[in-house]
């Protein structure tokens, strides 16, 4: 699924309206409806009070129109209207007379703090405030009337966006956004749902189809790609009937230092599971008994110091190499991966301390064989790269970063995003339950064994980044959050194989759940 920006919807509306010979009441009135269905479907006409908040530009058509359908069906409504602006948008009076049509109680205007509504724990608020078409930071008694909002302990459903809150820009006051339960969107995810200083705003959501014109839609060039099963689906090769375990690879992970042995075999024990061939794990050689142990399916090479590694040698020519999980910072590694990297050619994986080794020696970047992978948590992030002042600069930073050592980000985070040049790929899977200790040593191994089986770097990490998270999901459903542990999530990763095409329940069609 693509993310677009506020400018490229407005856009396609106007196409829309254009090729459908309909008006852009009728779009409205399309948009206004799904909210309604949305809502009737779980109210089934229950008597609790429904707070609608409109604006005066056609985020607030959209809450009268939803207005107007509930009082139709018998619905305890208070429509609001928040006059923060003479400019009355075409469609928001059209709806303004309508509402009066079908109701006695013609929506309340709010003029200021003295006319802020009780509102009890158990009604609904529905946000139409503001949209896509915020142009400002909300000041004044409207800011005052969000943060009232986000004291009251009632349900908040946004209409397309909470408000305050920009789709594609960076936020200027957090405490001017409305904190919305749940968020109604139109045709496609903001991606301010996504990324960590805007998501807590909008924390679920769905995608209401409002038919928006699908030529445009697929022709333009989105912000962002959602990933999700269908995309993952997509990009998954199929195992062959006459393989044998050369087909898939033989994948290095080079890992491990005195205490930190565990990085390494989680990193193998992910490999093997997301399908490598072979693996060889090269360690210092206090790890030799522990892996040899802990995978006999492994193979293992140890480097001549007893703690760290020193020398990284080795005589055969792997299909993929994942380095850096637990390796240290000292600087016979330093001076160790100054020549693994000038001697090979193939892409690698490159996570934690080699990550840490290279920001703190810049020299080595430009040893990366192209199209390397980086897998940095946000801390790693800022060595790597520096501060950013917000999340979009964070990804602007990022995007330069890859374009000029020609390398594939992943951001690790909630969200995860994988970043290629100028574009960016936005996770779905995963859950908090994945915040836990070798979790990142999992996803390298997993990234590392589909290079090994001959996915391109940009479609392991993608698709890396989905099947870790599918597992941990997984897990996490098995076990509860709390108790997830890294090898829980690998040891899930058959389970999301078998998950990506399973037959499930056939979804409603106008909406996609996040
Ligand atoms: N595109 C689509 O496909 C479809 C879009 N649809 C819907 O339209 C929505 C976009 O509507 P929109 O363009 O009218 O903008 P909207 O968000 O209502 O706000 C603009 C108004 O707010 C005002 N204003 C802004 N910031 C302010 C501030 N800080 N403080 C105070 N005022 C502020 C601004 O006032 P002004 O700057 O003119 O003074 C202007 O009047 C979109 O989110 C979706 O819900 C669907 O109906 C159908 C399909
Ligand atoms: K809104």
């Amino acid at each position: 699924m693509k993310i677009f920006s506020a400018a490229q919807l407005y856009e396609a509306d106007k196409t829309t309206v254009e090729k459908q010979k309909i008006t852009s009441a009728d779009l409205m009135e399309r948009a206004g409806t799904q909210i309604f269905q949305w809502l009737h479907q779980r109210l089934n006409g229950a008597p609790v009070p429904i707070h609608i908040f409109c604006g005066i530009g056609d985020n607030g058509g959209d809450g009268l129109v939803v207005g107007r359908l509930l009082i139709e069906h018998g619905y305890s409504v208070i429509v609001y209207v928040v006059n923060c602006s003479d400019k009355r948008s075409k469609n928001f009076l059209l709806n303004y007379d309508k509402i009066k049509n079908v109701t006695k109680n013609w929506p309340l205007l709010m003029k200021g703090e003295d006319d802020f509504p009780e509102i009890n724990s158990e009604d609904i608020i529905v946000d139409a405030i503001f949209g896509i078409g915020l142009n400002r930071c909300p000041g004044g008694w409207v800011k005052k009337l969000i943060q009232y909002l986000n004291e009251s302990k009632a349900f908040k459903l946004a209409v397309d966006i909470p408000s305050g809150l920009y789709s594609n820009a960076p936020l200027e006051d957090k405490e001017a956004v409305l904190k919305a339960n749940h968020t109604l969107t139109f045709q496609a995810p903001k991606l301010a749902f996504f990324l960590p200083e805007t998501a807590v705003f909008a924390p679920s959501f769905d995608v209401l189809d409002i038919g928006l014109d699908l030529e445009f839609l697929h022709n333009a060039e989105p912000l962002a790609q959602l990933i999700s099963k269908p995309e993952a689906q997509r990009f998954y090769q199929t195992r062959e009937k006459f393989g044998h375990k050369g087909t898939y690879g033989h994948a290095l992970i080079v890992a491990g230092s005195y205490g930190k042995m565990g990085a390494a075999i989680l990193s193998t024990t992910a490999a093997f599971r997301i399908g490598s061939g072979m693996v060889t794990a090269f360690v210092p050689k206090c790890g030799y008994n522990i892996l040899q142990t802990a995978i006999p399916e492994a193979m293992v090479i140890t480097d001549n110091e007893e703690a760290f590694l020193s020398d990284i040698s080795f005589d055969f020519e792997p299909s993929a190499i994942g380095v850096g999980m637990g390796i240290g910072k000292n600087k016979a590694t330093v001076e160790a991966l100054k020549k693994l990297f000038t001697d090979s050619e193939i892409p690698f994986v490159i996570d934690a301390d080699a990550l840490n080794n290279i920001s703190e020696n810049k020299g080595l970047l430009k040893l990366l064989p192209k199209h390397s992978v980086l897998t940095p948590h946000p801390g790693e992030l800022k060595r790597l790269i520096g501060e950013w002042k917000d999340d979009y600069d964070k990804l602007e930073k990022v995007k330069k970063f890859s374009e000029k050592h020609e390398v594939v980000v992943v951001i690790k985070g909630a969200y995860t995003i994988t970043v290629y040049g100028d574009k960016l790929y936005i996770n779905t899977t995963g859950n908090p339950g994945m915040a836990t200790a070798g979790s990142g040593d999992a996803l390298s191994g997993v990234i590392t064994g589909l290079l090994s089986q001959g996915y391109d770097p940009l479609l392991a990490s993608v698709f890396g980044v989905y099947m870790h998270g599918s597992a941990g999901d997984i897990a996490s459903e098995q076990m509860g959050f709390e108790a997830v542990m890294a090898g829980d999530i690998i040891d899930n990763l058959g389970e999301a194989y078998l998950d990506l095409f399973a037959q499930t329940e056939p979804e409603n069609e106008s909406s996609e759940k996040n």
